[in-house]
């Protein structure tokens, strides 16, 4: 079975890379000129790495129509919400590109394959105290760009379904997090920092945005294993949302990290890190999910974290 990761050497992509390789999977994965490779250096002899723009309809199309995988995990994407602010048009542009792209390729080249939409519990935005936690069902109402953008993969897939019968599953997913995690994102980047003042190499001072938000952090070894069973079991042009169904402040999840550390570190604001709006509590309901599939999320929180504290020990 032929399987094709876009952006397999960022964040989930590898991990996924590595689990459907465990399980026996041709992979097959996109990666852009610029790309570092350095997630996925380790697997370079056992997948097969396309230098594709998928903003690019034309490389798109000839890449599919050459390789007819039998899935596709669409995880490339503009994911850091601050940025999708700061440049609205390159997330949207970005976002919807790649996702026509392959579905306009998928409908010439491989009608019968499948293909997972990586959407986000951004797309429900503006929550309400009574609504959590949410289920698929929620109201949408985005409050960023990049969920806007979210919103409308989303869509895309119950399109393409509906007007052409292809197998478009979206998954909702919620934060997650662990080793690779990209160091702009809360739970890395306060890794990041602490491991940096461990090793003498920044003042004993971590900068924090806002603590009070409260999010469903799932750890990304169980969310790569949850894509893999919504591509063999969920129903296509469905949605269904992957999280943990636990909140957690922003400010637990960083007192976690610190006291995996000995070091004496201050905390300070610093307001570049607070948002035009910040969701204030994100907690999911994954309930359609595993009636579904059976999946749980099944590795500790504590254990994410210090496996991800530990990653950047070792990088830095
Ligand atoms: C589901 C969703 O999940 C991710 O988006 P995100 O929730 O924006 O993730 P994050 O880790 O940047 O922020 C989480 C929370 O933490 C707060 N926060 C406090 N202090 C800092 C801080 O210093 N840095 C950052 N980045 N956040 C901070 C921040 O204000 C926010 O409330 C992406 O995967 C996205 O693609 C996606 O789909």
């Amino acid at each position: 079975m032929k399987a094709l990761i876009t952006g397999i050497n960022g964040f989930a992509g590898s991990h996924l890379a590595e689990h459907l390789l465990g399980g026996g999977f041709e992979v097959s994965g996109t990666i852009r000129s610029s790309s570092s490779l350095r997630h996925v250096v380790q697997l370079r002899d056992m997948v097969r790495l396309y230098e594709c723009e998928l903003t690019d309809h034309a490389a798109v199309e000839a890449m599919i129509a050459e390789l007819r995988p039998d899935l596709i995990f669409h995880l490339a994407a503009q994911s850091f919400i601050p940025d999708s602010w700061a440049a609205p048009m390159e997330t949207i542009h970005n976002n919807l590109s790649c996702q026509v792209h392959l579905l306009e390729a998928m409908r010439k080249h491989c009608p019968s394959g499948k293909i997972l939409i990586a959407c986000s519990s951004e797309e429900y935005g503006q929550v309400e105290a009574d609504e959590v936690p949410i289920k698929e069902t929620n109201p949408l109402r985005p409050l960023s760009p990049y969920a806007v953008s979210k919103i409308a993969q989303n869509f895309l897939g119950y399109q393409y379904f509906k007007n052409y019968g292809l197998h478009a599953v979206c998954v909702r997913t919620f934060n997650h997090t662990g080793p690779r995690r990209g160091e702009q994102f809360v739970t890395s980047n306060f890794a990041k920092q602490i491991a940096e003042i461990e090793k003498g190499l920044k003042p004993p001072v971590l900068y924090v945005g806002n603590l009070e938000a409260r999010r469903d952090f799932t750890d990304v070894r169980d969310v790569v294993r949850a894509y893999g069973l919504a591509l063999d079991k969920c129903e296509p042009g469905e949605v269904y949302n992957i999280a943990s169904g636990v909140g957690r402040e922003v400010r637990e999840v960083l007192n976690i990290l610190l006291g995996f550390s000995t070091t004496q570190i201050d905390i300070q604001q610093d307001t570049s890190r607070l948002r035009p709006s910040d969701v204030k509590v994100v907690v999911g309901d994954y309930s359609k999910f595993h009636a579904r599939t059976g999946w749980h999320p099944e590795i500790p929180f504590e254990s994410t974290l210090l496996d991800l504290l530990n990653y950047w020990r070792g990088t830095i």
